[in-house]
């Protein structure tokens, strides 16, 4: 009997399986899966399904000698997929292949589990432990400043701690790297402000030293604090500055303290002294008007009797006026003592002021000017000669074959030979002469009002006086000898340039011989 036509959709399934269903019953075949499947091929056109199993169970043989070669783990579910196949049990073949497939699959990274991979594994976690702790107590506690961050790190450590997969660990790796920039970005940030403010700093002191004409003590420290922030900012000086600020601040506070109560009682002295000497001239007064009086009675009285009375009163009315006179004049004596008492101490005091600015301006080692004090006193000569139009030297002078003496007798030792050097250039120059330590053993004279020949003098004299007062190591007489240059300042040239110059005179003294003293020849003023 032939089939009925009937036309079906061949994209819809469940149309070709109600035709294969219809079609086993119109041919009465037994409804078997492998019927159903022969059916099935026939009405959507695939190749016969006997050569389409017989591809399928190839297929699934060369499966299951692939998975034998090279996954031996899973040798028993590849023998019972083996005999699903050959037993054509397709069921158990499905549930089989599923299995393999879950045996397959990429597993999570467990803590390996023989004892080198356990070692390896243990030690991953400390040194997990050990990065979420750097980062929860050495970085966060870096960041205070910016909340976000820290939240940011504290984060961080946290996903460091449980990262137990490697997927994990990657991405907290990724998460480090950012934290990483963040903390760049803002280290850039923080510089710059710092950088800023000390700029701001600077100009601060700059101008509060502009207003400060005189007080040379409080310039002292001015110059100090401006020393520190104009170099590169390091913990050691900053400490050092602070430490040596405090302390002159800190005498400082006492000398003040007591200049105050010695101009108090200046005060209070010339307060009296002034209310003192209006008493005496009000009491001179007095008698001046006594005297007028007197005058008048003598001119209006012929009578002697009168006359003598007159006299007596006068004479009593005088002794009176000499004894008050007397006491003011003791009373004044003894307020001018007091004043000038009062004055001398503040003289002291204000002199104790300003020994202590040069505190901050000394080279702690000879007391000579350390480089600031020279800077100082530099622009104060060299202001004071340009307004005057005065001769001004300066001389550079470096001790010889100072490495020798060193090497031979000790550093301690060089170091008594400098001070030595230093008290006797103060015993052989002037009182405003200054002596400043330019470093190591080379030292700079300023030689004010002085002209250059005159300044050679001074100087060879110096060298004469060190060959006769000798410096004493251990009682034994050791010679110093210096070599020198000298340079006369031209109006209005820079100290770099007149100290250049004297250099190159030292030098020569230094290459023609040493302990010898040269002159630097005189060169163009510089513009401006
Ligand atoms: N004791 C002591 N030595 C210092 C100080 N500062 C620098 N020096 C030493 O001074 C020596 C200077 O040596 P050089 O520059 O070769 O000079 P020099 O030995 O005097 O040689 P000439 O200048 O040619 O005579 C070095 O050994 C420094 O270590 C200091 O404060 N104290």
């Amino acid at each position: 009997m032939a089939e009925p036509s009937v036309k079906i959709d061949l994209s819809n399934p469940t149309e070709v399986a109600r035709e294969t269903l219809r079609r086993l019953a119109m041919r009465r075949i037994s409804p078997t899966p492998d019927n159903y499947q022969t059916l099935y091929d026939e009405i959507v056109g695939v190749p016969s399904a006997p050569a389409n199993k017989a591809s399928a169970e190839t297929a699934l043989a060369g499966l299951v000698s692939d998975l034998q070669e090279h996954h031996p783990a899973l040798s028993a579910q590849v023998a019972s997929l083996n005999k699903a196949i050959s037993k054509r049990d397709w069921r158990q073949c499905s549930w089989q292949l599923s299995e393999i497939a879950v045996q397959l699959k990429p597993q999570p990274v467990r803590p390996p589990v023989d004892s080198g991979d356990r070692e390896q594994g243990e030690n991953l976690a400390q040194l997990r432990d050990l990065l979420a702790k750097t980062l929860e107590f050495g970085v966060a506690s870096q960041l205070t400043h910016n909340p976000h961050l820290v939240e940011q790190t504290q984060q961080l450590a946290v996903a460091v701690r449980e990262s137990g997969t490697a997927a994990a660990l990657l991405k907290a790796a990724s998460g480090l790297k950012n934290l990483w920039v963040s903390i760049e970005l803002q280290a850039s940030d923080v510089h710059n402000q710092q950088e800023t403010l000390k700029r701001i700093l600077l100009l601060l002191v700059e101008n509060i030293g502009e207003l400060l004409d005189d007080d040379t003590w409080l310039r002292g420290q001015l110059d100090m604090v401006q020393q520190v922030i104009a170099g590169p900012i390091k913990i050691q000086s900053l400490q050092e500055a602070e430490k040596r600020l405090k302390e002159v601040i800190y005498k400082q506070g006492m000398v003040k303290h007591g200049l105050r109560e010695a101009t108090a009682t200046l005060k209070a002295t010339m307060t009296t002294f002034v209310s003192r000497l209006s008493d005496v001239l009000a009491a001179n007064d007095e008698y001046q008007g006594k005297i007028s009086t007197h005058v008048e009675r003598i001119k209006g009285t012929e009578d002697v009797r009168e006359l003598n009375r007159i006299l007596e009163s006068l004479i009593d009315e005088t002794r009176s006026a000499q004894a008050d006179n007397r006491r003011a004049h003791d009373q004044l004596v003894h307020e001018r003592d007091a004043a000038l008492q009062a004055e001398s101490r503040i003289q002291e005091l204000e002199n104790q002021l300003a020994q202590m600015s040069t505190l901050v301006r000394e080279d702690p080692l000879t007391h000579s000017l350390n480089r600031r004090g020279l800077d100082d006193e530099f622009a104060r000569e060299a202001s004071r000669a340009d307004r005057y139009k005065a001769p001004f030297c300066i001389a550079v002078l470096d001790i010889d074959n100072f490495k020798v003496l060193n090497d031979k007798r000790g550093h301690k030792t060089g170091d008594e030979a400098l001070i030595h050097l230093v008290k006797i250039a103060r015993e052989e120059l002037r009182l405003t002469d200054h002596i400043a330590r330019m470093g190591g053993e080379e030292f700079l004279i300023i030689l004010p009002n002085t002209p250059l020949d005159e300044a050679a003098q001074i100087v060879t004299r110096l060298q004469r006086s060190l060959t006769k007062k000798y410096f004493l190591d251990n009682n034994e007489k050791v010679l110093i000898t210096f070599s020198a240059g000298i340079a006369e300042r031209i109006a209005g040239e820079s100290q770099e340039a007149s100290i250049g110059r004297a250099d190159g005179a030292m030098y020569e003294a230094k290459h023609s011989g040493k302990n010898r003293v040269c002159v630097a020849p005189a060169a163009p003023a510089e513009a401006g």
